[in-house]
């Protein structure tokens, strides 16, 4: 137990858990090799993330080693996993929970064809309906940054602050993925690897074409608000009013 309070500790302990076990979507998606990359979740109500522990085999990864932080990116100390070193994107994660509170979850990753956009610095033009979607135009690159402090955060925030995309390529490093929740960030790690080997395999055969900025815009909007299936907040909204048929048909 950490001291929290039995809100926050159950809190703690579905992050827990959800950070654990998205990382194997990392791995069953093939954004990864070896110990590259890391996923992190803000503490719902809570001042705290969790990240997992720096360069540990990915199938030892379980909800006790997860490593609990301040937003400061400090090791929360006497909770379970607090005896190893937190991912060394930690102050990156921290930077961008503190400066953008509506995010709930950070992923980075190495995964080949995004990190081949991010080698060369070249942003991933909104050529397909499935990045305007979920990018909602093109997909941005971030400066080059040295791994360890918060320069990387900063790299992330300033790129994303104000723009739609939930995915920056950072220069000559990889995505770092960001979303309300740690699954959302996850998704479009997997999203932004799709978009990125599509569009290398366009250019290999000829002239890309972009998206008029409209149906950029229209295909986003049907996406986050309509696509899928409806969300509590959706069915709240009243239904359309349908007038009452007589017998006759009037
Ligand atoms: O590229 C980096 C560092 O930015 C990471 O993806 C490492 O490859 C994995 O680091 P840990 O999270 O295991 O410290």
């Amino acid at each position: 137990m950490s001291g929290y309070g039995p809100t926050i500790e159950v809190a703690i302990a579905r992050v827990r858990a959800d950070v654990a076990q998205l990382h194997s979507e990392l791995t069953r998606n093939e954004l990864v090799v070896w110990t590259g990359g890391n996923v992190s979740a803000r503490v719902p109500g809570a001042d705290l993330f969790v990240i997992k522990p720096s360069g540990v085999a990915y199938d030892d990864l379980a909800p006790e080693n997860m490593i609990l932080c301040d937003l400061d990116g400090a090791v929360i100390d006497g909770t379970p996993g607090s005896g190893r070193a937190p991912s060394s994107d930690t102050a990156a994660h921290a930077y961008v929970y503190r400066n953008m509170p509506e995010v709930g979850g950070v992923v980075h990753t190495h995964s080949p064809y995004a990190t081949a956009w991010a080698a060369r610095g070249e942003e991933i033009p909104c050529v397909l309906t499935a990045i305007a979607d979920e990018f909602g135009g093109p997909i941005p690159v971030g400066p080059f940054a040295v791994i360890g402090d918060d320069s990387i955060g900063r790299g992330i925030v300033e790129t994303l602050t104000g723009h739609r995309s939930k995915a920056v390529l950072m220069a000559n490093h990889g995505p770092f993925t960001i979303g309300p929740s740690a699954r959302a960030a996850v998704k479009a790690a997997v999203m932004v690897e799709d978009a990125a080997r599509t569009v290398h395999l366009a250019r290999q055969a000829g002239e890309i074409i972009e998206i008029p900025q409209p149906a950029i815009d229209a295909l986003f909007d049907r996406y986050q608000n309509v696509y899928g299936q409806a969300t509590e907040v959706r069915r709240q909204k009243p239904a359309p009013r349908v007038r009452a048929r007589t017998a006759s048909g009037a």
